[in-house]
């Protein structure tokens, strides 16, 4: 019988440059459109990591070369435009797949809000990189000419970090909800959703930040009462003791043993951690729901059981 699959695309996904993404989504559609073609009701979320750093790298290139002319770019704004750009190109990418394979359904991106609370203590500590990867010497260059944090990337590079509080609701999710229960496939929560904090007389005010979309899709995922949550990665399945000479690949994984390991640090923080975290909190949501973390390829042999890490109770 066909699930309702919260799906939370990860960076491989969708390339780091836009030519990169253009043939990215086409991989990514026909992963999607094979979920769809068995019955599966799909939700889409992705990351923006790369896309948004490139944004607001940018937008303040153009402000500090004419600061007379441009007035600088806020960070939520520079999310709008990364969902913006990445979810018209995933829209169409997907709707080609699903028309050529004889399925006529519509294709829509949700722009979307996520309120986060504006005391988060993660606006005074950065934790989410975003942007490109960069030498040392790049990083402490960028470090002394805009102040920005700096940290290395699960050994792949150093990256800006940004505040990355937790999301507590979504502004459109009964938007959302309606097209999913019509039968439409939607994109939503892209790079884990605008962030934006609650002001008087209903007014939402973007925030600083850049919400894991891997959290955002969780609570997505919850809301919309979906059976699976499935965070597509770089990997194939989790590892405990990664990259060392005793790596342990795992194929199932119980809330409290998850919490173990995450307790081991066995899991990168800005990487491997919050697709963790969020695959166990879905999985504790309520009795029969699974989250999986797997390749994007391997998603129909995930959900079928034959891959990927599953977390259940
Ligand atoms: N314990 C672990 N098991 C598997 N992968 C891990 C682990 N710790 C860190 N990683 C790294 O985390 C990466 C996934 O994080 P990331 O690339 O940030 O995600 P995304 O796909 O959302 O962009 C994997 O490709 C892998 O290199
Ligand atoms: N917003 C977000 O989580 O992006 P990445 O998945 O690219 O890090």
């Amino acid at each position: 019988m066909g699930k309702r699959i919260v799906i939370a695309l990860g960076g491989n996904a969708l390339g780091n440059n836009l030519p990169e993404q253009m043939v990215a989504v086409r991989k990514t559609s026909k992963a999607i459109a094979d979920l769809i073609e068995e019955g599966h009701e799909v939700v889409i979320a992705h990351g923006n990591g790369p896309q948004v750093g490139m944004i607001q790298e940018a937008m303040g290139l153009l402000t500090r070369a004419e600061p007379e002319k441009y007035i600088p770019f806020p960070l939520s704004v520079c999310v709008a435009m990364s969902q913006g750009y990445i979810g018209y190109d995933l829209q169409n990418a997907l709707k080609e797949e699903l028309l050529d394979r004889g399925i006529d359904k519509g294709v829509a991106t949700v722009l979307t809000q996520v309120v986060v609370d504006q005391d988060d203590p993660a606006f005074q500590n950065p934790t989410k990189p975003i942007g490109a990867f960069l030498t040392r010497e790049e990083a402490e260059k960028m470090e002394r000419e805009h102040g920005y944090k700096m940290v290395e990337d699960s050994g792949r590079g150093y990256r800006r970090v940004v505040a990355s509080p937790k999301p507590q609701a979504i502004v459109e999710l009964s938007t959302i909800s309606a097209l999913v229960g019509s039968g439409h496939v939607v994109i939503a929560c892209g790079g884990g959703g605008i962030p934006v904090v609650t002001e008087h007389h209903h007014h939402l005010k973007g925030a600083a930040a850049v919400i894991d979309k891997d959290f955002a899709s969780e609570l997505m995922a919850e809301h919309l009462n979906a059976d699976m949550l499935i965070v597509l990665t770089a990997v194939e399945k989790v590892a405990i003791n990664f990259n060392k000479p005793d790596q342990q690949w795992l194929s199932d994984l119980t809330p409290d043993k998850a919490r173990e390991y995450i307790a081991q640090g066995q899991f990168a923080p800005g990487s491997m951690l919050p697709k963790v975290e969020a695959a166990l909190k879905f999985a504790e949501s309520k009795p029969g729901r699974t989250a999986l973390i797997t390749l994007l390829e391997k998603a129909k042999d995930g959900i079928s059981g034959k891959t990927g890490t599953a977390v259940h109770q």
